[in-house]
């Protein structure tokens, strides 16, 4: 099963895992410090991560770190829109990290590979925009909202409510009548989640797969669990996220979600050579 410009299917066997490159388009990334709002910046960042071989360039217009505040529509479209027309013919699949449902139809309308909602398409409507369409879905867990979800993280069990959660979503979506080879799951490293948390979502990235039967995309590229455990501030924690990439792939991750394309190709390709 094809999706669009993704040349591989997101299920099965004879699996490379692939590379998602983050694209920032606001003025406040968490890790590009912004400088990629202009279009002429935006587009030069993409082309380097060409260069470097990604497979999927995620552009996303709203910053969603931890007390963010969220971006109306217009500013989303405006930033976010340009860049999906400039990049859709370069050659890497293209995916819209966004939750709003009307930024998920006009994406789908310019032709982009995925919708990447790390809202898991909980807002009403964002179903319905997705549903007659063959772009692949990426459903992420997340607790609460970017402005409150790192206040009071909290859990019985941390791998069983996402589990919960995303068999919940999958479920919502198909009965909507989506093919289940369009979607992948999240477990939105960061999204509400302690340090703990999210390591205990780590090592259980093979159980996540299991009990969802669905592929996984992990994107803890420079996020504070790298800083935790390095002590290295976010412009330094490309080792450690090339770390916790292998460490999701080598748990059967299909998608890593990076910052530093290089280093994680690179990492893929040695994990590969050994498979
Ligand atoms: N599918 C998917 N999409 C994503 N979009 C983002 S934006 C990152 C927002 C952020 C930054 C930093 C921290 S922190 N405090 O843990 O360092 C948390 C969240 N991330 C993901 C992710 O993982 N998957």
């Amino acid at each position: 099963f094809q999706f669009g410009r993704f040349n591989y299917p997101l299920q099965g066997a004879g699996r490379r895992p692939r590379v998602m490159g983050i694209l920032n388009v606001t003025p406040d990334s968490f890790s590009d410090g912004g400088n990629y709002q202009a279009l002429e910046f935006a587009l030069g960042h993409a082309e380097a991560m060409i260069e470097e071989g990604v497979d999927i360039i995620d552009i996303g217009g709203e910053s969603t770190r931890p007390g963010s505040p969220p971006v109306s529509l217009e500013d989303e479209l405006q930033r976010v829109m340009p860049v999906v027309y400039a990049l859709r013919d370069l050659g890497p699949a293209i995916s819209v990290d966004t939750y709003k449902p009307q930024v998920m139809r006009e994406a789908i309308i310019a032709g982009v590979d995925m919708i990447n909602d790390i809202n898991g398409f909980r807002v009403p409507g964002a179903i319905d925009a997705v549903r007659d369409s063959d772009c692949a879905l990426c459903i992420m867990h997340m607790q609460s909202d970017p402005q409150h979800m790192q206040l009071a993280p909290s859990y019985a069990d941390v791998v069983d409510e996402v589990i919960a959660f995303l068999r919940e979503r999958i479920d919502a979506l198909l009965e909507a009548g989506i093919d289940p080879r369009r979607l992948c799951i999240d477990p939105g490293f960061g999204f509400g989640k302690t340090v703990e948390h999210n390591y205990a979502l780590l090592k259980a990235t093979g159980r996540l797969i299991e009990e969802t039967g669905m592929p996984l995309l992990a994107g803890l590229s420079r996020k504070s669990m790298i800083g935790a455990v390095t002590g290295k501030p976010v412009e330094r924690r490309a080792a450690g996220s090339v770390g916790g990439a292998l460490a999701a792939v080598a748990q059967g991750a299909i998608i890593v979600r990076v910052h530093d394309v290089a280093d994680t190709v690179d990492a893929l390709k040695v994990w590969q050579a050994a498979q």
